[in-house]
């Protein structure tokens, strides 16, 4: 497995926000992350990333327990809001996370120009951040995120606030890393057609997993037309 949490939970100021939660993913998948506003995602790809400790139970990322140094290379985080250097420019910002990585000097140029490309950044590499669109700023830390060609990426909304064509293109990449690649991905998202591509869905409802299955299982077990109807008849929202 790459991922593992067994029974983890998590309360803030006495208030459960990650209810006891098991989960297991293996390599190779895409995994959705769903629930409503304040259901507990940020907090568990948190705690997954080893930012936060759980209060009880257990989290292995490849077989080891969080956090551990050997995994930071390993994992590529998208936080939700934008952790970057606003007063570099934006290959500024990539080269310093690659080096961070050690990556050699030669595979940091290529990297550099791969992830840029990928999220079309390539034409704006030598602009300060800080004069970057809310949407630029966003396609940059997906950029970081993938710096070091990691194997598991944990990506927290990342295409919010990115234009629609983008958005197909970031969501072409991320299907064929996971095909060709074998990387295991969990992103979170709020977009139907985003949760559609997903291996499995996984949803939450106050941090209890309500649901976890294949978009298409869980909409021909709850006759649902989409993932929000599925979400309600799963126990998610009581009408
Ligand atoms: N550091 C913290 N201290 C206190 N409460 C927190 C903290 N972090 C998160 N919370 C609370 O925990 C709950 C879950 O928050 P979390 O950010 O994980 O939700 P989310 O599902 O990611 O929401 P969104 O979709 O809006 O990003 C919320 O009620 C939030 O207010």
């Amino acid at each position: 497995m790459v991922i593992s949490l067994r029974a983890i939970e998590k309360s803030f100021q006495h208030k459960q926000v990650i209810a006891p939660l098991s989960l297991e993913i293996p390599q190779g998948q895409l995994i959705g992350l769903l629930g409503p506003s304040g259901c507990g995602k940020t907090t568990l790809i948190k705690m997954i990333m080893g930012m936060m400790k759980p209060d009880n139970g257990q989290i292995y990322v490849f077989n080891k327990t969080v956090p551990h140094q050997q995994l930071l290379t390993d994992i590529g985080y998208m936080a939700q809001s934008d952790a970057l250097y606003t007063d570099l420019t934006g290959e500024e910002n990539l080269q310093f996370f690659a080096k961070l990585y050690r990556l050699p000097k030669k595979e940091r140029t290529e990297r550099v120009a791969y992830t840029a490309q990928l999220v079309r950044l390539s034409d704006d590499l030598n602009r300060k951040v800080e004069t970057y669109s809310g949407g630029m700023k966003r396609r940059l830390s997906l950029a970081i995120a993938l710096i070091q060609n990691p194997t598991l990426l944990l990506l927290d909304e990342p295409t919010v606030g990115i234009d629609p064509l983008l958005k197909v293109d970031i969501w072409q990449e991320l299907l064929r890393l996971k095909n060709e690649e074998q990387k295991t991905i969990l992103v979170t998202t709020h977009a139907m057609d985003e949760a559609e591509k997903c291996d499995q869905l996984a949803m939450l409802r106050d941090g209890q997993m309500i649901a976890y299955d294949t978009p298409q299982a869980l909409k021909a077990r709850y006759q649902a037309k989409d993932f929000d109807e599925v979400f309600i008849k799963a126990g998610g929202r009581t009408q």
